[in-house]
């Protein structure tokens, strides 16, 4: 919805078009006022004008009434009659002529006759147009004027008719009528010579029929006032008066125009104060909204200023937490490989500043991780399989120590960019823990030596390895003998201890690398002797009989040969074949360790040829 501040210019527009039609009404009521103010003019002329015609033609009239009064002297002497008319008719240029009418409405006398000799003897008849005149001139005994009429000597005639009476003792006598006939151009020529003015348009009419015309052809008003004009009781007379520009200049003003001109100015200062005060209002009102923003714009940034400043302090914490861990923190950007961050453990382990170990890891970070550029290869690869992995790696310290480290490693993508997270953990305990339980699990509690998981474990390994390498694998299945009655007689803990010795002097017997002596259960020991073939097999075999005989164990049993510990050795050798398996060799060394037994004990026994093959 627009305020109303944008709707201001409409606004000042329809009060500027009410003001022009205020204007243009006022300008018309003006227009209206002058015009009745000079039709209101016109008409007093007019009805002046009108009043004049009837005043002069009441004059002229009087001078034909008074000669019809001397009607009676008049009636006796026609010369003095003639001669009084004449005169009468040379005074008034518009008497046509003065006629006498008899009693019975015939024309008997004209003056002049010269002309007007056709009308003598005429007889008026009740159809003549005149006649009702004369009937009412008769009856009432005043005069009356006729209507107009065709003249025998052209142009148009009015007929003044007076009655005349003559007394004879007691009796007034009708002598009919003296006649004057105006002419109508001259008569109203004369009655309006003293009145024409050339700024009015003058027309004379007679039932609506022009008598006369003074028209000017400067008729602009589109308007008339008339004034009827009545003669001799004949009121079939009009009088209609039209202004000309002339007399309409005259009597209508600038004013009018002055006012609209004014008002038009006026107004239109009015419309653009309005609209300079609608622009300013505008503008302050812009003003305030973009101060309204300005302080809003403010609030924000101080908003951002005071989240920025939390932020960082969150931030500063962190850091210093994070340079408080045990653990080193060390964060990588991808492409380029750049180092992010590094905590304060990562530098203070290792024993450098942060500037020194930057710029090692720059320029050599192999000389921090050996094998660094390689692994720092492989972690950049990480961003495509998007998973965290864990590494242990080796780091080297300033004074040239190593410790293990344990890397954990998770990347993200934040802003575009890839990376990677580190978190590395000096992990030697629990490596040393680790190798210690594994060396547990693999080791005989009593003798220390390799237990019997160990010995399946490795025995399967070693197999597969020379089954690859084609190389003979040589194993010594060995058994204390008669040790049931070594307990026997000098008890379980004795029993334990040369168990104890037995196991050292198997582990001195081993030379080469990859031998390896397991308790294989009880009493009963296996030697592992990779690569070794029958005779090998068979002079280790020899060493660990001179070693036992050299523990000079004493055996209590009275049938035990020299009264000291021995044990009896069975031997096998394989080159291990893809239809064998170890148990196969097992098998033969546990057969050739009990014809060892069989063939009286304290000896070595080989694998027969027969028993080489697989079972
Ligand atoms: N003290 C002790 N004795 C054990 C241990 N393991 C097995 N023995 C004993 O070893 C003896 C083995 O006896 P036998 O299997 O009958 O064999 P031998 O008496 O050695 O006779 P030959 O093997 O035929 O010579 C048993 O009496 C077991 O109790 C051990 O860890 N410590």
């Amino acid at each position: 919805m627009p305020t109303p501040i944008k709707q201001f210019p409409r606004l000042v527009l329809a009060l500027f078009c009410i003001l022009a039609l205020a204007l243009y009404l006022l300008w018309q009521a003006l227009l209206n006022a002058e015009q009745e103010q000079a039709r209101a003019r016109l008409q007093l002329e007019a009805d002046a004008l009108a009043h004049q015609i009837q005043t002069r033609f009441e004059q002229q009239a009087a001078t034909l009434v008074r000669l019809a009064e001397r009607w009676p002297q008049h009636r006796e002497s026609r010369d003095l009659w003639t001669a009084n008319a004449a005169q009468l008719l040379r005074d008034d240029d518009n008497l046509q002529a003065i006629e006498w009418l008899d009693a019975s409405f015939r024309m008997r006398w004209i003056e002049p006759l010269r002309g007007n000799e056709a009308a003598i003897g005429l007889t008026y008849k009740p159809t003549h147009p005149n006649y009702p005149f004369l009937l009412a001139a008769r009856d009432s005994g005043q005069p009356r004027l006729s209507n107009s009429f065709e003249l025998v000597q052209g142009g148009l005639g009015l007929a003044y008719y007076i009655p005349l009476h003559r007394i004879s003792g007691d009796v007034r006598r009708f002598d009919g009528f003296l006649l004057g006939i105006f002419r109508v151009e001259v008569l109203i020529n004369d009655l309006l010579s003293e009145l024409r003015a050339a700024d009015r348009s003058l027309r004379f009419e007679e039932n609506g029929k022009a008598l006369y015309r003074a028209e000017s052809d400067d008729q602009a008003a589109p308007w008339s006032v008339s004034s009827p004009v009545t003669l001799a009781d004949n009121s079939n007379f009009v009088l209609v008066m039209r202004p000309t520009d002339q007399l309409l200049a005259s009597t209508t003003t600038q004013l009018p125009l002055m006012v609209v001109i004014s008002g038009a100015l006026a107004a239109l200062l009015l419309c653009i104060s309005l609209m300079l005060a609608g622009r300013g209002a505008q503008r302050s009102q812009q003003l305030a909204r973009s101060n309204h923003q300005l302080q809003a714009e403010i609030k924000r940034r101080q908003e951002t200023e005071e989240t920025l400043q939390h932020n960082q302090a969150r931030l500063k914490l962190i850091h210093d937490m994070t340079d408080h861990s045990h653990d080193a923190l060390f964060i990588l950007g991808l492409e380029p490989l750049e180092v992010v961050y590094l905590n304060r453990t990562c530098w203070q382990s290792l024993g450098y500043s942060e500037a020194e170990l930057r710029e090692i890891l720059r320029i050599a970070p192999n000389d921090i991780m050996p094998g660094a550029i390689t692994w720092l290869k492989e972690l950049s690869s990480m961003i495509h399989s998007q998973g965290d992995a864990i590494y242990q790696k080796r780091v080297t310290r300033r004074d040239g120590q190593t410790r293990p480290l344990e890397v954990s490693v998770r990347h993200l993508r934040r802003l575009g960019r890839d990376y990677l997270i580190c978190v590395g953990r000096d992990n030697s305990e629990q490596l040393q823990l680790a190798a210690r339980l594994q060396q547990l699990s693999h080791q005989d509690g009593l003798t220390g030596l390799f237990n019997r998981r160990y010995f399946d474990k490795t025995l399967i390994s070693e197999w597969r390895r020379l089954r690859r390498e084609q190389t003979p694998l040589g194993l010594l299945m060995l058994d204390v003998d008669h040790f049931k009655h070594f307990n026997d007689e000098l008890g379980h803990q004795a029993g334990d201890d040369a168990l104890q010795q037995v196991a050292t002097a198997l582990n001195s017997c081993l030379m080469r690398e990859g031998d390896c002596v397991c308790r294989y259960g009880g009493e009963e020991f296996a030697v592992i002797l990779p690569g070794a073939g029958a005779s090998q097999c068979l002079q280790v075999a020899e060493r660990i009989h001179n070693a036992i005989a050299k523990l000079n164990i004493r055996h209590p049993h009275t049938t035990v040969e020299h009264g000291r510990l021995t044990v009896s050795i069975g031997a096998a050798s394989l080159i291990p074949q893809p239809q064998w398996s170890p148990h196969d060799l097992v098998h033969q060394a546990d057969t050739a360790l009990y014809q060892a037994k069989s063939g009286g004990r304290n000896r070595s026994q080989l694998s027969k040829p027969e028993e080489s093959q697989p079972r």
